[in-house]
């Protein structure tokens, strides 16, 4: 059985035109709809040729769907393929290669020139492959996605400078005492809090449209938070010293690997530090 999904309601007379009638017509559905709106229906295998600007919440919507999928061959603009794909040390490895990658291997399969299409369009595309992990991997999305997002802030600075800007020391300083404040008021009771599982937020960001946005220069968001008396705060020992495990501080996020962010995330959510 096939379901297709389509938005154009003249698309679809059309593909149920040219079924009707044959052997296969009572194994096409055809919703029409906004396929991110749609509940998606079980599928193993999903087959697509998308308009490009919705790429990145669809990745994450089809990742997201439950139970997963075997498998699934999309066309995208090459750049975006490109970024799916990209490993580290690769110069167009960021966030939405660490996400994808996280819940899903992911491969190139073949490019698709513009001339291949009349009129041709401004932009070369690629077909890639993506295949669910399985078992999902059991991180907090929202604590991975603002742990990501820190480590992304500046791909090619080390995360010691990125752990020492003043906005990132003050929001984590700021999470870690709103959460001891929480446990302490939890200790006594047995109230656990339910980690939410939803990954399709992954998927919201512009950026992951548009070019590489790491062009290298700092702005006033990115101020070091400076050591006033000499000696760095007792929150910002606590951040430095779980950096210091593995020369983290000397790393960067564009030659870390999915394992290492794992790790590291770990380390600090052991060190009471996170990041949703
Ligand atoms: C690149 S064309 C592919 C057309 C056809 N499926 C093919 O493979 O030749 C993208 C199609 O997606 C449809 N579309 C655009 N936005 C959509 C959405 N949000 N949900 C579902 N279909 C959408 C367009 O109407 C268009 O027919």
């Amino acid at each position: 059985m096939v379901v297709a999904i389509e938005l154009d309601p003249r698309m679809v007379l059309e593909l149920q035109r040219r079924f009707q009638g044959t052997p296969f017509s009572n194994r096409l559905k055809v919703i029409q709809g906004d396929v991110l709106k749609t509940d998606l229906p079980y599928f193993d295998i999903c087959v697509a040729n998308i308009p490009y600007q919705i790429s990145s919440p669809l990745t994450f919507k089809l990742l997201n769907h439950q139970p997963s999928f075997r498998c699934a061959i999309i066309m995208f603009q090459r750049e975006f393929a490109m970024r799916l794909v990209a490993q580290p040390g690769d110069t167009l490895y960021c966030r939405l290669s660490v996400n994808t990658q996280l819940y899903a291997r992911v491969s190139h399969l073949l490019k698709v020139g513009k001339n291949n299409f009349r009129p041709p369009p401004k932009v070369d595309s690629s077909v890639v492959r993506i295949e669910p992990r399985k078992p999902r991997p059991q991180v907090n999305p929202k604590e991975w996605d603002g742990f990501i997002r820190i480590c992304f802030i500046r791909k090619n600075k080390t995360l010691g400078s990125i752990f020492r800007i003043k906005n990132v020391l003050s929001m984590l300083e700021k999470n870690y005492k709103t959460l001891q404040a929480l446990q302490q008021l939890q200790n006594g009771s047995s109230g656990s809090t339910n980690v939410e599982m939803d990954i399709s937020g992954l998927g919201d960001s512009k950026e992951d449209q548009s070019m590489d946005l790491d062009d290298g220069t700092d702005n006033e968001m990115e101020v070091e938070d400076g050591d006033a008396d000499g000696e760095a705060s007792e929150f910002k020992q606590k951040v430095l010293a779980v950096l210091k495990e593995k020369d983290y501080s000397e790393k960067r996020s564009s030659k870390l690997s999915q394992e290492e962010f794992l790790h590291l995330l770990s380390q600090f959510n052991m060190a009471g530090i996170h990041f949703s």
